[in-house]
């Protein structure tokens, strides 16, 4: 069956090849446009008698001139940006990527943008800016889900162009994302974002401008803050920045919250400070030394060895990059890589330095131990085996079994602490001190950093260590001192005023007496000038302890704060500063530190305290005494353990050289009177210690519970306390007496503890 009309349109096509009226278009041209027009043109022609020629060629024309005046458009654009334009392009991988970004996200021309992209907030680094809720009724649970959703979502422009105007100039924001070749081999097709910014004039200075702007206010964001970087996991290792891993970006430690002595601070400031001058990197390489700084930190634990390391790095601006040689995976080429992987200008933290195979003998001294220990049980195992036969021969062996366990344990705990480790921190990986030194100064280790080396046990390090060029500074923490006691007290309770806010371009900003403190006034001042060098330069400490001498007075202001990543910027971050305590705050604060003894506590305990009286400055004052009691019992207590461990260690191991002639007597008069033998000893002592839990021979530190009545009668006390135990170190009846009273105070020591404190006051005595 045919369409009607189709034979006459056959017949229309096979003879005219136009369709006739004014202003069509010829149907050669509309068909080169719309394929196979003229025969649906002829079939409507015909069927509904309706032309649509006038119309598509209207429409056609109009197409052509729209795409036309689009492509010269487009051509004459190209040109005017090729010629009256100035771009730069910009990865994504790159730092000032984020910058720009995170810069462009606050831009009103920018938010106005219909095409956004959304982030969430990262609310671990943007709750600094939002404020608890003063509203809240007092104990109302705090819900930090429902606190944190409060941080708002970034948005920032998408894929495509946008146009915003800085500082009177018009820029081009394109964000592209480009297909470029990556994987192994180049074999995989990736994506790859840019930033293309363009701004209309021939000079891209207006987008170097920018770019910079974006970079300060990102770092007066962060200068605030320090980065922290530990060793990446150890399948992740790699070279470069792989090796190391960014853990966390911390508000900066403000120099002033750590309490130290004020010599040594303003030492270890002035000697970074000079050491990160860039003319300082000259004076080293003119006279070939390597341009390196070691620092160590020694003291017992919780005095402020890590946290002056960190203050540390936020006043010089530097990323931390910290590490601890007790770590059990990490291994010498590790360490080695680790070392090669440091940007040049860092603080390295490496902390305990004294465990793992540093100390050449140490490992080996326990290894031998633990074998000595471990034949000496088998040996106990044999003989018992031997001698006991009977029946009762099973349960037998299996209490001296359990006896020989024992004594192996005590042993080698007794061993990790004696060598200065601590228990169960002995590095399997076995770094040695030739592979430690190669890691810190080998010839690829980077130049530039800071490395700050911190310790409990100072004494057990190796020389090669410590020789000047690895190590150039030591700085010891003490127990704390009454001042640091007191400024510790006024640092927790001292109103915090983000007013008193400045910019620390200086040292002086940061110890406002830095001259007198260190000292340096009285040092002679060295100048030197080198043949291209117009400033003199410092000459660096080359010993422990021996701090930079100051800048010649020509040059720029002498304290002048080299921040490392912060050079070139002005900036005006903000610091947290505490306002000046008033008289009753710094009354209660002498109350609070005469009421402790001094070097007895460590920092960290004292601020332990404080901290959960946060609030309550009287509370802390008031409560103070009950609380230095219970400490002081729980440190004697302690310390009696591990003197009865030591002395059970001396006993097992039968080293007739450290134990005198009236111990033996004592022991063997206990084994004589005891008919049950070793384990009947035990309840005898126990008996002992339980006879002296009377305390009677501890001075009564009855102290009134508010520190107003009686600060100066707690210090007394207090004293009192100490010079007695002082006493019995130095072997009086006194002390012996005090020691008693000591191990008295243990009441869960354990009875054979009590035994080795009776052992060793027969020692004193003989003495
Ligand atoms: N001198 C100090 N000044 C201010 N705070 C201190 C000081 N010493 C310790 N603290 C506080 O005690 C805590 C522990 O301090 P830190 O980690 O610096 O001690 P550390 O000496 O490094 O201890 P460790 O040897 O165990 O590593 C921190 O919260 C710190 O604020």
């Amino acid at each position: 069956m045919a369409f009607p009309g189709l034979h006459h349109l056959q017949h229309v096509s096979s003879n005219d090849t136009t369709i006739p009226g004014i202003g069509h278009l010829p149907t050669s041209i509309l068909d080169a446009f719309i394929p196979g027009y003229s025969f649906i043109s002829k079939y409507l022609l015909d069927v509904f008698g309706f032309d649509i020629s006038i119309i598509v060629s209207v429409l056609v024309l109009g197409f052509a001139c729209t795409t036309g005046v689009h492509y010269i458009y487009r051509h004459l654009w190209a040109s005017f940006l090729t010629y009256f334009t100035a771009s730069v392009v910009i990865d994504a991988y790159d730092i000032i990527y984020d910058n720009l970004l995170s810069w462009a996200a606050e831009q009103e021309d920018l938010k106005r943008v219909r095409s956004l992209k959304v982030q969430s907030a990262d609310y671990t680094d943007d709750v600094d800016d939002l404020k608890g809720d003063d509203n809240a009724a007092a104990g109302a649970i705090f819900n930090f889900n429902s606190w944190a959703a409060k941080v708002p979502p970034r948005y920032e422009p998408d894929t495509g162009y946008h146009w915003f105007r800085h500082k009177g100039h018009w820029f081009k924001f394109s964000r592209e994302l480009n297909k470029v070749q990556g994987g192994w081999m180049g074999m995989m097709i990736q994506d790859q974002e840019t930033v293309r910014l363009t701004v209309l004039g021939r000079s891209t200075k207006p987008i170097k401008d920018l770019i910079l702007d974006t970079r300060d206010r990102n770092l007066s964001k962060q200068i605030a803050k320090t980065t922290v970087r530990r060793p990446s996991p150890k399948e992740q290792r790699g070279r470069g920045r792989q090796a190391w891993n960014k853990v966390a970006v911390r508000p900066s430690r403000p120099m002033g919250t750590v309490v130290l002595d004020s010599k040594q601070k303003a030492a270890i400031l002035r000697d970074i400070n000079d050491f990160l001058d860039p003319a300082t990197t000259r004076w080293y390489s003119n006279r070939g030394i390597p341009y390196r700084r070691g620092i160590l930190l020694y003291g017992p634990p919780g005095t402020g060895k890590t946290s002056l390391s960190f203050a540390l790095a936020g006043v010089f601006g530097l990323d931390i990059y910290c590490m601890s040689l007790s770590e059990k995976t990490l291994s010498e080429e590790d360490l080695i890589l680790l070392f090669n992987s440091l940007p040049k200008r860092c603080i390295v933290l490496l902390e305990d330095i004294d465990s793992a195979g540093i100390v050449r003998k140490k490992s080996d001294t326990t290894k031998e131990e633990e074998k000595r220990s471990k034949g000496e049980a088998e040996d106990k195992k044999e003989d018992a085996k031997n001698e006991k036969k009977d029946e009762s021969a099973e349960t037998t062996a299996a209490m001296i079994a359990k006896e020989v366990a024992k004594a192996v344990k005590s042993a080698n705990e007794s061993n990790d602490r004696s060598a200065g480790g601590r228990p169960g921190s002995s590095n399997d990986m076995g770094i040695t001190m030739s592979g430690l030194l190669n890691a810190i100064d080998g010839v690829a280790s980077q130049e530039g950093r800071v490395l700050i080396m911190t310790t409990n046990y100072p004494e057990k390090l190796d020389d090669a260590l410590m020789r000047p060029g690895r190590v150039d500074m030591k700085i010891e923490f003490t127990l704390a001192s009454r001042i640091q006691m007191r400024e510790l007290f006024l640092r927790m309770y001292c109103v915090d005023s983000r007013e008193a806010a400045r910019t620390p371009t200086n040292l002086k900003q940061i110890m406002p007496n830095i001259l007198e403190a260190g000292a340096f006034a009285d040092r002679p001042k060295i100048s030197e000038k080198s043949n291209n060098e117009k400033h003199s330069t410092l000459l660096p400490s080359t010993g422990p302890l021996l701090p930079t001498p100051p800048r010649s007075p020509t040059t720029a202001t002498p304290s002048r704060l080299h921040s490392a990543s912060k050079a070139s910027s002005q900036l005006e971050p903000t610091f947290l500063l505490q306002s000046e305590p008033s008289p009753d705050l710094k009354e209660w604060a002498d109350k609070f530190a005469d009421s402790l003894p001094e070097a007895t506590f460590s920092p960290a305990e004292v601020q332990g305290y404080l901290i959960t009286r946060k609030k309550d400055p009287w509370s802390a004052v008031a409560e103070v005494a009950a609380w230095r009691d219970a400490e002081l019992a729980k440190k004697n207590a302690k310390e009696a353990q591990r003197e009865a461990q030591k002395a059970e260690t001396k006993q097992d191991k039968g080293d007739a050289s450290e134990t005198s002639s009236t111990n033996e007597l004592v022991k063997i008069e206990k084994e004589d009177a005891n008919e049950e033998g070793r384990a009947g000893e035990k309840l005898a002592d126990n008996g002992d210690g339980e006879d002296l839990g009377g305390d009677s021979s501890r001075p009564e530190t009855s102290i009134p519970a508010t520190a107003e009545s009686g600060c100066s009668a707690l210090l007394g006390n207090v004293e009192g306390v100490r010079e007695d135990s002082d006493d019995g170190k130095s072997g009086s009846e006194d002390g012996d007496s005090a020691d008693g009273a000591d191990t008295d105070s243990v009441a869960e020591s354990e009875a054979s503890q009590s035994s080795v404190e009776s052992d060793e006051g027969s020692d004193e005595y003989v003495g």
